[in-house]
């Protein structure tokens, strides 16, 4: 199948890549000129595991191919929409003129019976309305959403196996399933769910998904927060609500909170897209949910200020993370760089290090101090903050670690690293919820 993929950020690049390993002829479409030279080159424009090797292979055949001119699009048969849809300065809702402007812009160049496809998150009606659009300027053309689930650092395997693939079509529109079936098939072959239903569900369906995890996230640092009050444990506790089948562990993990380019700003643009509704009020809840995440990060300035006995000010810290997870370099409402950013502001000497997200932070803060090397970060600290949990900070060892801080404090934001351990090793170790 001849496919076009427009927009080629974390989504979009991953997605043409995949499409391309399947065995389709995918051209990426991007305005962003370096982005388009990079990925033209075999070279990924942002970090993700996997995404290099398929890249690679792909361009290399020829079987994927990239360019900044929509025109270069005319001849696939179907085309992903695949850009930003981030918060709108000064309020909560999506901003969706990107996808406005890609649809615009492809509109003169769709092929009789070409299908456009949106993947991108958009508030529920926008594939009805650009339905209206498409049936007025190209009635040859048909549109569907296909909203997407992958997580970052796990974006090819998410893609190549998805938990579900939904899409949402007109009323009656067998044509584009069974395109969307052909692209899919080495998936849906595998067994992979399919769901085919309205624009409006569809939308709902990746909207709902975010706010759910977003939800179970709050929840648990909600409880993280009773724990602190009680002396309960909460990993423990998490441990032993994840027993319930009905409720599962994963997404249960207390810590600095849900950040990212996805459900920070999903939660908030569900959140203003039902008050546009006048049904504000069912989704009242997800404010709260918005709330305690923010919540956390203040959380962990303030056991940093007691850690070091009242005030922060002109103490070494060591930041271990600055992106949204571990896995990616992606920055986007991170926790931990807030974090960093918050003790900068109190006069802290913040040291961060990141294995991949350094380039990014210091974009967006250039006022931090930033070392690759999580040794020279932990140098002479008077205290350690854990808030990504790379596999390398998860693997510190207390001894040794000790051996190269000033004094011998951790906060452990992310709640992955062994109580018992660090505190027999000599450390003042302090995690959220945990005793
Ligand atoms: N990042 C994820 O893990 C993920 C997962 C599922 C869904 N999504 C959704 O996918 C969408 C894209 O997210 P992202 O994280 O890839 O964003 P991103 O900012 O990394 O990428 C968006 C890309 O679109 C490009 N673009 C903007 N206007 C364009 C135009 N008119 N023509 C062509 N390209 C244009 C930008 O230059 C950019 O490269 C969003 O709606 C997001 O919510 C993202
Ligand atoms: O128990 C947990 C699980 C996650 N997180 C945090 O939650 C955020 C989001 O994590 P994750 O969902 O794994 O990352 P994303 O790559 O943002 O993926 C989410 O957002 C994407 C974009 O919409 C969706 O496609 C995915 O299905 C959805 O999981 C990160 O900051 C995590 O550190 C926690 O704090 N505790």
């Amino acid at each position: 199948m001849r496919i076009s993929v427009i927009g080629c950020g974390y989504l979009g690049a991953v997605h043409a890549s995949a499409m391309a390993e399947l065995g389709h002829e995918v051209i990426g479409i991007d305005v962003d000129e370096r982005k388009i030279a990079a990925l033209a080159a075999g070279r990924p424009s942002f970090f993700e595991p996997g995404l290099p090797e398929i890249l690679a292979s792909a361009t290399e055949t020829g079987r994927l191919r990239f360019s900044t001119d929509i025109a270069d699009a005319a001849d696939a048969q179907v085309h992903f929409l695949a850009v930003g849809t981030p918060q709108t300065a000064g309020s909560s809702a999506a901003d969706v003129s990107y996808v406005d402007a890609a649809f615009a812009a492809l509109l003169p160049h769709l092929a009789e019976d070409a299908i456009v496809v949106g993947k991108s998150t958009v508030p529920v009606g926008t594939a009805a309305r650009l339905a209206g659009r498409l049936a007025e300027e190209a009635p040859h053309a048909s549109l569907a959403w296909n909203p997407e689930f992958l997580r970052e650092g796990f974006a090819v395997k998410d893609t190549l196996e998805p938990d579900r693939l939904v899409y949402g079509v007109a009323e009656g529109d067998r044509h584009a399933a069974s395109v969307l079936d052909q692209i899919y098939r080495a998936a849906l072959e595998a067994g992979t769910p399919r769901i085919v239903t309205d624009y409006a569900t569809a939308e709902l369906v990746k909207v709902a998904a975010n706010a759910f995890l977003a939800t179970k996230i709050s929840f648990i640092n909600a409880m993280s927060e009773i724990a602190d009050a009680t002396g309960a444990d909460v990993t423990a506790l998490a441990d032993a609500l994840g027993h319930d089948a009905r409720i599962g562990r994963r997404f249960l993990n207390a810590g600095v909170g849900f950040g990212g380019g996805c459900l920070p700003k999903d939660i908030r643009a569900f959140t203003a897209r039902a008050e546009e509704l006048g049904r504000g009020e069912a989704l009242a809840f997800l404010k709260e949910v918005d709330a305690i995440n923010l919540r956390q990060r203040q959380r962990v300035v303030d056991l940093a200020v007691l850690a070091l006995g009242g005030s922060v000010h002109r103490k070494k810290i060591a930041v271990l993370g600055v992106t949204f997870k571990p896995d990616s370099d992606d920055v986007r409402d991170s926790p931990a760089l807030d974090v960093a950013v918050l003790l900068k502001g109190l006069g802290a000497d913040v040291v961060a290090t990141d294995p991949e997200g350094i380039e990014n932070a210091r974009a967006r803060h250039p006022q931090l101090d930033y070392t690759t090397s999580s040794r020279e970060a932990l140098h002479d600290a008077d205290l350690v903050v854990l808030v990504t949990e790379w596999r390398e900070y998860r693997a510190l060892d207390p001894d040794a670690t000790g051996r190269l801080v000033a004094g011998r404090r951790i906060i452990d934001g992310r709640n992955v690293l062994d109580p018992v351990a660090w505190r027999a090793a000599g450390w003042d170790y302090r995690g959220l919820g945990r005793p």
